[in-house]
């Protein structure tokens, strides 16, 4: 399978170092981004083919996927355009947070082949997750090398409506962001009650990983798990005490309200403005 890239930055740097080498050579990925410098070393961590504008290996990609900001998609739909050939099908598949589907089709001159996904940065060591949601015009083939493509780096979630798409983009899309919050609130409470740097941090990081796996692995609701930490009176009262005083899980409930907002908003923004 040929893909091609458009956009090199952070989250098409995570695709192409679980893609490659897994689902296809480096070889066969092409990235296209005026960045040298990130072209210079996904080329030569991966093997990727790369350019600085869009260009005829395009025509003969399988499956280019749309990497660049949201602010960025309409002009480079008008760069995908004449290299879209018709006749083969190619499939497109967009991870920009907002993008609705028939704006991008429209700046596409009404291509159909279209699948959004929203994917997440641990894809870069296997172990991301993705959204995904196919436009009326995709086919099961079509559906099937989406999936195999973002399988690569991780489980895939279809959804039978784009609409929800926002909220997996609050959920998995910025997910990691809200965890490394998390684990730097945990570093700083850490040092600032005596323990080194090194010392929070590995605490730290080795509990939210073991209680991952422990909530991943178990069959029990993980509310059930919290309260076995939770010993009546005891330190994890008095943390989880403190934290509804303060309204963390709100706080937390309507961050994620906010982050699905934003990427409605940004899809009502591109679309009318475009
Ligand atoms: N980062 C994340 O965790 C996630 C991001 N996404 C989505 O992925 C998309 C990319 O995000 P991210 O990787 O973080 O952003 P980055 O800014 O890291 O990467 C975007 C890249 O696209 C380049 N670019 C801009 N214009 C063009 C063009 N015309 N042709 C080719 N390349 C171009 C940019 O170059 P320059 O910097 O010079 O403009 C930049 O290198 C966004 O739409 C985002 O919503 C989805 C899920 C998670
Ligand atoms: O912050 C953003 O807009 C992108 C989408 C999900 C993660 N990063």
């Amino acid at each position: 399978m040929k893909i091609a890239f458009i956009g090199g930055g952070n989250m098409a740097a995570a695709l192409i170092a679980g893609l490659a080498n897994k689902l296809t050579d480096g070889a066969n990925i092409h990235v296209i981004d005026p960045n040298a410098e990130a072209l210079g070393r996904l080329h030569k961590q991966y093997g990727v083919t790369t350019s600085a504008v869009a260009d005829a290996t395009l025509s003969g990609a399988d499956v280019t996927v749309l990497a660049v900001k949201p602010q960025n998609m309409h002009e480079v739909s008008a760069q995908l355009l004449p290299f879209i050939d018709k006749a083969r099908q190619p499939l497109v598949v967009s991870i920009a947070a907002g993008i609705r589907g028939v704006d991008l089709s429209r700046w596409l001159g009404g291509y159909g082949a279209i699948v959004r996904c929203m994917p997440n940065t641990p894809a870069l060591i296997g172990m991301g997750i993705t959204g995904m949601v196919a436009m009326p015009g995709v086919s099961e083939a079509q559906t099937k090398a989406a999936d195999d493509i973002l399988r690569a780096v991780g489980p895939t979630v279809w959804l039978d409506d784009e609409s929800k798409i926002d909220a997996v983009t609050a959920v998995s899309g910025s997910g990691p962001a809200y965890v490394f919050y998390f684990i730097e609130a945990m570093q700083q409470a850490a040092e600032e009650m005596g323990l080194s740097a090194e010392q929070g941090t590995q605490l730290a990081l080795a509990t939210f990983a073991g209680a991952a796996q422990l909530a991943n692995r178990s069959t029990e609701p993980v509310s059930l798990l919290r309260e076995r930490v939770t010993s009546k009176g005891g330190t994890t009262y008095a943390a989880l005490t403190s934290m509804e005083n303060s309204g963390v899980k709100a706080a937390i409930v309507s961050a994620m309200k906010a982050a699905a907002a934003r990427g409605k908003e940004m899809g009502d923004e591109m679309g009318s403005a475009n």
